[in-house]
């Protein structure tokens, strides 16, 4: 087992009531659906160029209007439950964010599995997947996977291979399972199969080490983390 630092496996106590967190995260997912949408409807359309100006002025007002308080950089939001659980703004999983899917993730006896179906916005080839953004969805649950194992890691290394193209518009499974580990290495499979079209048949896997950095890279990697477990602590 990994002789790296242990974090809790979900976060809990906050310094925000509950109710007023789940307000928060009720805001965030709807404003991230509606993002998400207009994402989509950014790279499908063929409007014209006016309505394209028109659209955009409108859409500079309304980021103008996300006022108040900026968070900094590597600041952990309060309604994340960091590392193992959700992520608001993560960009595979997360409810807030525009880029993401966003994947569903669920625990397996074995590892994890996520769940999502892409579209226009994660084109690559005509009609397929974006090779990066499989890497992407990969990459994230490997790590979740590693989390919820108990042994938080960071990718040191992803070797990908890329059978059959990825069908966008296509329900997508996603795998994840941790197969072993060596000190503070931690070794992780992962798969992307279609959920209707031969389920058996992987299109993407993946071979991740993935490494728990040592207590002291933690906290100079992780600043944000000292306070999300002092917010644990108060409960
Ligand atoms: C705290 C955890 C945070 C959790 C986040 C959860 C988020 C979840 C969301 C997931 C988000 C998605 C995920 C993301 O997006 S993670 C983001 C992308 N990844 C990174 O940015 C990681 C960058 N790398 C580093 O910062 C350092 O390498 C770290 C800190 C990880 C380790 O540096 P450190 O100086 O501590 O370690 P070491 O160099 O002594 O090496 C240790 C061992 O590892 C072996 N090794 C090294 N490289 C490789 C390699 N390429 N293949 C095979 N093995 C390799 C090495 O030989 C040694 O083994 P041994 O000789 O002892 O046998």
């Amino acid at each position: 087992m990994s002789d790296g630092p242990r974090f809790p496996r979900t976060g809990t106590g906050t310094g925000t009531g509950t109710e007023e967190l789940e307000h928060q995260k009720a805001a965030i997912t709807r404003l991230g659906h509606e993002l998400r949408a207009l994402v989509e409807a950014t790279v499908r359309t063929d409007a014209s160029p006016d309505t394209l100006h028109r659209v955009a002025d409108g859409v500079r007002t309304v980021t103008g209007r996300l006022t108040g308080r900026r968070r900094a950089r590597g600041e952990i939001p309060e309604v994340d439950e960091f590392p193992a659980g959700p992520r608001f703004y993560s960009p595979v999983t997360g409810a807030g964010s525009p880029l993401a899917p966003p994947m569903r993730v669920m625990a397996a006896d074995d590892g994890l599995i996520g769940e999502c179906t892409l579209a226009g916005t994660h084109e690559g080839p005509p009609g397929y997947v974006h090779g990066g953004v499989s890497a992407m969805l990969l990459d994230e649950l490997m790590g979740r996977a590693c989390a919820a194992a108990g042994t938080p890691g960071l990718t040191v290394s992803l070797q990908m291979r890329y059978h059959r193209p990825v069908l966008l518009e296509t329900p997508l499974r996603i795998i994840a399972r941790v197969t072993g580990t060596d000190g503070r290495k931690i070794f992780v499979n992962g798969s992307i199969t279609s959920r209707t079209a031969a389920p058996d048949a992987s299109l993407v896997t993946a071979e991740g080490v993935f490494v728990t950095p040592d207590p002291d890279s933690t906290r100079a990697l992780f600043p944000g983390l000292q306070r999300v477990m002092a917010r644990e602590l108060r409960g």
